[in-house]
This record gives structure tokens, sequence and C-alpha cells, in this order.
């Protein structure tokens, strides 16, 4: 099994005796990506600033690479990338400026810094003062910023607002590139469509709790939703077969996630169908139907 980079253990917090983490535990390994889903307030901040040990937990623990992240060395490590939401940087300095400030606490290099302007395309506009930058320039130098060190653990914060669709698309091509190199990566978002096809697991959360985690494919299981096989033609192999009419509804086969491969090879071999198209339930709507069932039996653990 691959290292842990990310230990949460039962971890809560309370801001002057409102709860807003209650009893939450995760890791993440070298190497892969956790997407923090959860509707606003929910605690996905709150969960990204104890792993960068900034507040601590009024409960729990929490291991970074091994370390108590409450402990200097793991705080000021250069092993940790973050892009706070809502980056923000002081307006008079330029881009390159902003870059080569933290790339001197962090000890990088200038040529590492060249090299990340050329990459997120402000080559340009890094001579100019940030006042004059676009809502998504300044994300693409905060996203810059965060990957500076070459991070092992990295923890951004709704990385994707203000991105045109071309930036978020190299924005996640970057993180492939960083988990390849055994970077653990904390997403929290709201723009699941995006982050599906990214992310290793997802932890949703309501109310500070946590309400599901897992692959998407494990997500998919723990929800009410169907996956379906449309037909390009409607079969009367499929309507009459003794046991996939139960299946049958609205033209399709309305099958759950885990009764697939059993389905599908009944289809082959029984009814020699083999034009199908199998369409899963999306993230998005995976996310809906486990928090509404989340919420209507007071967010308890699925
Ligand atoms: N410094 C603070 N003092 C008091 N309450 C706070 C503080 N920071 C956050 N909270 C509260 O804690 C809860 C969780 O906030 P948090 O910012 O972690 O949510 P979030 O899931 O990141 O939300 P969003 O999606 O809107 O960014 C919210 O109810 C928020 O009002």
């Amino acid at each position: 099994m691959s290292e842990l980079a990310i230990q949460l253990t039962d971890v809560s917090l309370s801001y002057q005796g409102f709860t807003a983490l209650d009893c939450v535990s995760f890791d993440v390994a070298a190497g892969q990506t956790m997407a923090l889903l959860g509707h606003n307030g929910a605690g996905k901040s709150s969960l990204i600033k104890i792993i960068l040990g900034l507040i601590p937990p009024t409960s729990g623990s929490v291991q970074i690479l091994g370390q108590n992240a409450q402990l200097s060395q793991a705080r000021n490590s250069v092993c940790l990338g973050y892009l706070p939401e809502d980056a923000s940087f002081y307006d008079k300095l330029t881009g390159y400026e902003v870059l080569r400030y933290f790339a001197a606490l962090k000890g990088v290099t200038q040529r590492r810094v060249e090299s990340l302007i050329e990459e997120f395309g402000l080559e340009y506009a890094q001579h100019r003062q940030l006042k004059t930058y676009s809502k998504g320039m300044k994300q693409r130098l905060g996203v810059a910023q965060a990957i500076l060190s070459e991070p092992k653990v990295l923890l951004l914060d709704e990385p994707t607002v203000g991105l045109d669709p071309q930036a978020s698309q190299f924005l996640y091509g970057k993180i492939n590139q960083l988990k390849l190199a055994g970077c653990a990566v904390v997403i929290s978002t709201h723009e699941l469509s995006l982050v599906e096809s990214h992310l290793d697991r997802a932890l949703i959360m309501a109310k500070g709790k946590r309400v599901a985690l897992g692959s998407c494919a494990e997500l998919r299981s723990a929800s009410t939703l169907k996956t379906c096989i449309d037909f390009s033609e409607l079969s009367e192999r499929v309507k009459t077969n003794a046991y996939l009419q139960q299946f049958y509804q609205d033209g399709l086969l309305q099958i759950a996630a885990s009764q697939k491969s059993e389905i599908v090879q009944h289809l082959v071999s029984q009814c020699q169908i083999f034009d199908f198209d199998i369409k899963e339930p999306r993230l998005e709507d995976i996310y809906h139907d486990l928090m509404g069932q989340a919420l209507c039996s007071s967010v308890e653990q699925l």
C-alpha cells in the first residue's frame, strides 16, 4: 500500500461553541487526489486549514507525512503547497515579484519561477501590477504559487473558480503530473463535473460531518441511482427475456451499479445484443442523492 501523506483521525472543530467539524476521519495516500465536496459552510475550508496547521482542531489528530500537523516542521515545510479560497496578494506587486517572494521563502530557483510564469501563460503580464490582473489571471498566479516548490502535499481551495475551461484543463493536467511524482492532492470544489475524472476518492460533507467517502464507483454503489443500459434499437429480445424484464423501464434497462457486469454478460450471452450504451450516474447526481439521503437521516454516516 502507498505511504499515507495525510491522516486525519476523529477531527472536530468548534468556533466559539459552534461545531464546524464533527469527528471527521480520512486519509490520502501519496500520489492520490481527494476531492472535498459539500454545501457552503460544510467545513471544507476549515478541514484544509487544519491540515495545514493554520488552526488547531478542538480534538482529534492530524498527521502530515508522518508528522503532527501542528508542529512547525510540518507547517513550514516546503513539502506543503496551498491555494487559499479567494487567494489575494498585495496588488501593487507584479506577478513576477509575487512568485519571486514566495520562491525566496521556499528556497526555489528563479528559473522555476520563470518557467511557471511561462507555463501558466502569464509571461505577457508578469511585470504588471496585480491590480491590472483579471480574476482568472490572479487565480493562475495563485495556483503557480501553490505548486512552486513541487510539494508533496498540495491543498487547493476552489482552484478552478474564475478559470476559463482551457485554464481549468491545464490545472488538472498539472495536478496529474504532480500526482505521478507522488504528491497527495486535496481539492475543495463545487465544480463536480470538472473534478470527477481526476479524483481518486471524494469526501462528501454536510454540516461538518462525513456523509460518504470513496471512489466514484464506491459512491455510485452507495447511492440509490441506477445505471442505465440504452439500446440503439428497442430490442424485443430484451423486453421478452424473463430475467431482464424486471429491469426494463422507459425503454432502458435500469440496474444497480453492482449488477452491471452480470447484466451485460446476460445481454451478450443470452440475447446476443452487442450494441448498447452504458450510462453511469455522474458525480453531480450521486452527490445530490447522497446529500439528500444524509440530510433526511440527520446526516448519519453511510
Ligand atoms: N473564523 C470563524 N469563526 C466562526 N465561525 C467560522 C469561522 N470560519 C468558519 N466558520 C464557520 O464554520 C463553518 C464551516 O466553514 P468553512 O469555511 O469551513 O465551510 P466551507 O465548506 O469551506 O464553505 P464554502 O463552500 O462556502 O467555502 C461555517 O458555518 C462557517 O460560518
